[in-house]
């Protein structure tokens, strides 16, 4: 479908056309992307003004544009109120309203949207779906993989793909919806079938300012015209307050015994973690190969959304058991060590004491449990006293650099170390150097204890000033595996630059 800058002028009453009518094949809010015909739409950011980009856009074969502001430019534009409101709407229409014509669905939530929508896309597998999947990862569906920018794509590219995943055949599509995605726009105009809410807890309150803010982006997520029903999670106070406010048909799970679908009788163990589901006319024992009592509520929102699609409760199970994990979430470095190595994706405080909960229970009280963790750069500064913290809660925190982009990782693992204040400081070491941290971590343990390798998870490269640097936690963690228990590397890896 190519549309023409006059049927925008329907779908958005308040615009104006500027210039001749034109067709354009496929928009985009970014200069350097734009290609032949294609509409380029200026936004206003924290950074740059898009309108400042109209030139680029022009050379790239811009054949129209939209903008909040008359621009002096040969090329027909359509002014709007607000480019970033009318893109979703824009983006649907230029792509078919693709959301339509599949079932989607979106998991938002502080900690676990990777994990849940993985284990979702598993069940619809099982039960004879063809699906694709959109998240921090990547954007997945048959044998194509685009790896994201994004955990919740910009709308044009989001309408894009599902568009290309309808014409490829898929009928069911899960995403992960973060609260910036929300909050920016980027979810206008896709229509959900099921909405999910993991959990909530203090996090990217820089951008948003206070965590009721942050509820209250997530919250969109659930709103009549956006999502058909809901799945939610009541084992915090928030998801009790969603359930309680949303007007679509929803059913809610978790520990808390006044859920319509109780979790119990959680066992975790090395190979991964079984529970008992209730309620609502399930009666199920579920085995999820991924780690963690968390990944029990995990699997119970992916066991009632596959439930909710069609799924029987076998293949729902059957679902649940075939999904191996997900990259850099709760993954196992295993060489023959006799202490528990695991790299993992945490980096909320949450999450973060979870984990280490997690792995006191595999390794039991005479076990030592060693984290290496940092703070990301640039965002969410007001969480690494807490995330200090947390960290702290091991035997031993080894805090290091974790993609400090242009911030200085001594300062960002002070504002760490503030948040110990009162903890002996025997259970906390600085090494900034992050391959020596963990390097350290695997050193000084012991048969029966445990190396938790967090922030990272399958992100193989860090960014330092301007520069990008290859450092890939579970490599670093093989090899200093290996270089303990004597094995030689024969492929050795090139070291990063910090
Ligand atoms: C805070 C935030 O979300 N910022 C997003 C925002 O950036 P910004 O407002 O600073 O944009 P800007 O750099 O000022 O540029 C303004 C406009 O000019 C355009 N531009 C810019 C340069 C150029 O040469 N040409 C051009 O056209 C940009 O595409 C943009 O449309 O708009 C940009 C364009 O879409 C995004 O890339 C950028 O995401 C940044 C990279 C980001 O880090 N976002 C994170 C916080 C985020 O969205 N995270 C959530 C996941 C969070 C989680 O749950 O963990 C996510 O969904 O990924
Ligand atoms: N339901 C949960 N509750 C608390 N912590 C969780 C939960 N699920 C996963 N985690 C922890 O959070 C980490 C990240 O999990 P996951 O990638 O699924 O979350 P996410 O919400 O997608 O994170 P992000 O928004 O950063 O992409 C996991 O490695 C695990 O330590």
């Amino acid at each position: 479908m190519s549309p023409k800058l006059s049927e925008l002028q329907a779908l958005l009453p308040t615009s104006q056309l500027k210039g001749d009518d034109a067709v354009f094949t496929d928009l985009t809010l970014d200069s350097r992307e734009v290609k032949s015909g294609w509409m380029f739409c200026a936004t206003k950011g924290s950074k740059h003004d898009g309108h400042s980009f109209i030139a680029e856009a022009t050379r790239n074969g811009a054949s129209a544009l939209m903008v909040s502001q008359v621009v002096d430019s040969p090329l027909p534009q359509l002014i709007v109120p607000s480019v970033r409101l009318a893109l979703g709407k824009v983006a649907d229409y230029t792509n078919g309203h693709p959301s339509r014509s599949l079932n989607l669905i979106g998991v938002t939530g502080t900690n676990g949207k990777t994990t849940t929508s993985y284990l979702i896309e598993s069940i619809l597998r099982a039960s004879g779906h063809s699906t694709g999947l959109i998240g921090t990862i990547e954007a997945k569906y048959k044998d194509s993989r685009h790896p994201s920018i994004h955990t919740t794509p910009e709308a044009p590219d989001l309408h894009r793909y599902l568009k290309e995943m309808v014409s490829e055949g898929i009928d069911s599509v899960v995403m992960e919806v973060s609260s910036h995605g929300i909050d920016q726009h980027r979810v206008d105009s896709a229509h959900f079938s099921v909405a999910v809410f993991t959990n909530l807890s203090p996090e990217h309150l820089d951008y948003h300012g206070t965590i009721e803010q942050y509820y209250w982006a997530k919250s969109q997520l659930f709103i009549k015209s956006r999502s058909e029903s809901a799945v939610v999670c009541v084992d915090d106070q928030w998801g009790e307050r969603l359930a309680s406010q949303i007007e679509i048909p929803r059913i809610t799970f978790g520990y808390n015994p006044n859920a319509d679908v109780r979790i119990s009788d959680v066992r975790v163990t090395p190979e991964g973690t079984d529970l008992f589901i209730k309620g609502m006319g399930y009666n199920s024992n579920l085995h999820v190969q991924i780690v963690g009592a968390c990944n029990a509520q995990n699997a119970a929102a992916a066991y009632i959304t596959g439930r909710l699609l069609g799924a029987t409760d076998a293949e729902a199970r059957d679902g649940i058991e075939q999904c191996s994990g997900v990259s850099g979430r709760f993954q196992q470095v295993s060489l023959g060590q006799n202490f528990l190595v695991v790299v993992d994706y945490a980096h909320t405080p949450d999450s973060i004491r979870a984990l280490i909960q997690t792995a006191r229970e595999i390794i039991g009280p005479e076990g030592k449990v060693t984290l290496v963790a940092g703070a990301r750069g640039r965002r969410d500064r007001i969480k690494r006293p807490e995330l200090g913290r947390a960290a702290a809660t091991a035997d031993l925190a080894i805090l290091t650099t974790d993609n400090p982009g242009d911030e200085d990782p001594a300062n960002i693992v002070k504002q760490l170390v503030a948040g110990t204040f009162d903890i002996p400081k025997k259970h906390i070491q600085v090494e900034l150097d992050r391959s020596r941290a963990i390097r350290r971590a695997i050193e000084i343990s012991e048969k029966g204890d445990a190396v938790l390798i967090v922030g990272r998870g399958h992100e193989g490269y860090f960014r330092v000033g301007n520069s990008q640097i290859r450092l890939d936690d579970r490599q670093e963690a093989e090899e200093a595996i290996r270089m303990k228990l004597g094995l030689v590397d024969e492929n050795p890896q090139p070291k990063p630059l910090l």
